[in-house]
């Protein structure tokens, strides 16, 4: 059963895409070890959306991820992000891109254990020679619209689960990317953290027009979203549309739930 409607996938010919996804395969190994992850995937993003991905367990969910975050090589397909074709950068130019342009949230925090939590923000400005007002100043919008404003002098076996995520998600998007790709930020996270986090990452999404694009199990978390590409047999499945302005969270959430019972994948947290 394939639910997709191709229609559905293309983006307005006039709209801002920030991501191309065109075909892309991934084949792990050879012979009696070939798995083929993606089968042919294609998608655009648009400037401020923010897209879910969700599938059952190996469904190819964070392949894709990690092919867009330019972690993989597709086998074959292409990946665009602001109309950079990334297959064609040489290794240094894409690390150097890759840099700037994308934010990534890992489900485990991925913090370093000897900064504290304004030095792990601050590494990938640091990076790139980014110091003084320039970096001061993002930093406090984003200390404060994360709540993580009393923690900065900490270090992170001093801060809870949900401090330490939202340190992350400050680090992921100090640099201001192009966009957002969060791999199961919620996984590691109980019910009021998720709820906490998705809020705050749902208001800079609406007010700073980020750019996101999250893996998740979880369709509580899903239901932030405005929009969902289901993922099964590594191919799209289905694609749920939600009007943020219109369409209440509670709603869109049992419209998730009824896809996912379709897919035989996912969990029902509390909403
Ligand atoms: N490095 C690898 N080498 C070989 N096979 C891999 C590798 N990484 C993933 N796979 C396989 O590719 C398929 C897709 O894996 P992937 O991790 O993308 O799925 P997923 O949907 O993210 O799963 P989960 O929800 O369990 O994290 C699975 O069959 C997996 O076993």
């Amino acid at each position: 059963m394939n639910m997709m409607n191709h229609r559905e996938q293309k983006a307005p010919a006039d709209s801002g895409r920030v991501l191309e996804v065109k075909n892309i395969t991934k084949t792990y190994g050879v012979g009696d070890n070939e798995t083929k992850a993606l089968k042919g995937i294609t998608f655009d993003v648009l400037k401020g959306e923010f897209l879910g991905i969700m599938g059952p367990s190996g469904s190819g969910k964070t392949t894709l991820l990690n092919t867009i975050a330019t972690m993989i090589r597709p086998t074959s397909g292409k990946v665009l992000l602001e109309r950079q074709e990334l297959g064609r950068f040489k290794d240094r130019e894409l690390a150097d891109y890759r840099g700037k342009k994308i934010g990534y949230l890992f489900q485990d925090f991925e913090l370093l254990d000897n900064m504290t939590a304004k030095e792990n923000i601050l590494l990938p400005l640091s990076l790139h020679g980014i110091t003084g007002k320039a970096a001061a100043d993002p930093l406090e919008t984003l200390a404060r619209q994360l709540d993580i404003e009393d923690v900065l002098n900490k270090f992170p076996s001093q801060m809870s689960g949900g401090q330490k995520q939202r340190v992350a998600a400050a680090r992921s998007l100090i640099g201001n990317p192009s966009i957002l790709l969060a791999d199961e930020p919620t996984g590691a996270l109980d019910t009021k953290n998720s709820r906490t986090l998705m809020d705050q990452l749902s208001k800079i999404n609406q007010t700073m027009g980020i750019t996101i694009m999250m893996v998740t199990h979880d369709a509580s978390a899903a239901s932030y979203c405005s929009r969902i590409l289901f993922i099964q047999d590594g191919q799209l499945f289905h694609e749920l549309r939600r009007n943020v302005e219109s369409e209440p969270r509670e709603v869109f959430y049992e419209r998730i739930i009824t896809v996912l019972t379709q897919l035989g994948g996912g969990s029902a947290h509390v909403l």
